[in-house]
């Protein structure tokens, strides 16, 4: 008997056919030559070590203060008091992710009957489904409907605690205006390098076509960001397939990017 063997084998086969469906699925518009993209691959790559450990070397002080002003700014501006439902991610402190826990109680929380200044918001956060970058944005109702999964983040069941199946963005009736997105590395011109996984990567573009078909106005997409996560313009290596964000909160303030960002932002 050789499992482990036979698994890895699997795991090999698996990973060649995603590679081959993507290479298929993919447009030639977006594809770029085998060797610009190992090229693209490995700076990527090199680019993340690098910024890993700009974030493990970050005083816990210091990150404690930007996890503070970086929320404050959110929860006071006017694009998020006036969202009605958005995507966020849940922070995981080990991979030393912008803390978001404020931002998502304040999200849960219900107005007050007599204050007409906030309004009731729907949120949808991130559940891996498998390997091949493949995530789904569900809606929770509380902090209590999250459990840890493997990578220790913490998800959504699939159902809630009365057996419904908790429903997708991807299938709401409604759009989300606002879209508030993780990840390792951003600069002033909208790129941004996620952890390598593509799952927001195809997300947003699966959500844009969707929002496009239904000639909904685009969310705002978002990103957090720790000082030593911003790059200088052009620094970012690009594919054709990384999605870019509308503006960049980080500890300073907000940068808005696109001409979108410009006139929901003010
Ligand atoms: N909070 C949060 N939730 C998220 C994401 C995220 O970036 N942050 N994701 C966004 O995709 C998806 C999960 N993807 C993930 C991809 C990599 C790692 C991770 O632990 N990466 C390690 C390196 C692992 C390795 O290369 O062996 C790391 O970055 O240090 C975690 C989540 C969905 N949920
Ligand atoms: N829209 C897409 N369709 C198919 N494959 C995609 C798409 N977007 C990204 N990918 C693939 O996902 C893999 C990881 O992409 P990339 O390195 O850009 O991810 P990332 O931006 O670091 O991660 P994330 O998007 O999760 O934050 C690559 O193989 C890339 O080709």
């Amino acid at each position: 008997m050789n499992y482990p063997c036979t698994l890895a084998k699997c795991a090999a086969t698996n990973s060649a056919l995603s590679l081959i469906l993507r290479r298929i699925l993919t447009p030639p518009s977006v594809r770029m030559s085998a060797s610009t993209a190992e090229s693209v691959l490995k700076s990527k790559r090199a680019l993340r070590s690098r910024v890993r450990k700009a974030l493990k070397a970050m005083y816990p002080i210091q990150r404690s203060c930007e996890d503070e002003a970086i929320q404050s700014i959110v929860l006071n501006s006017p694009w998020f008091k006036s969202s009605r439902a958005l995507c966020a991610y849940i922070s995981c402190s080990s991979l030393r992710e912008v803390d978001t826990s404020r931002i998502l109680s304040e999200t849960l929380r219900m107005p007050a009957k007599d204050d007409s200044t906030k309004v009731a918001k729907r949120l949808y956060v991130p559940r891996v489904e498998d390997k091949n970058s493949h995530m789904r944005m569900l809606h929770i109702s509380s902090m209590d409907d999250l459990i840890a999964n493997s990578m220790d983040i913490l998800e959504p069941a699939p159902v809630d605690a009365n057996g419904q199946e908790r429903e997708d963005v991807l299938q709401a009736n409604d759009p989300v205006d606002l879209l508030l997105l993780p990840g390792l590395a951003f600069d002033r011109s909208g790129r941004r390098l996620g952890r390598g996984g593509g799952y927001y990567d195809v997300f947003l573009s699966r959500y844009q076509e969707l929002a496009r078909g239904r000639s909904w106005k685009q969310p705002l997409l978002v990103a957090l960001s720790y000082s030593v996560q911003i790059m200088n313009e052009e620094f970012i290596p690009v594919t054709p397939t990384d999605v870019p964000i509308d503006a960049l909160v980080h500890p300073g303030g907000v940068i808005p990017i696109s001409s979108a960002a410009a006139e929901r932002l003010g």
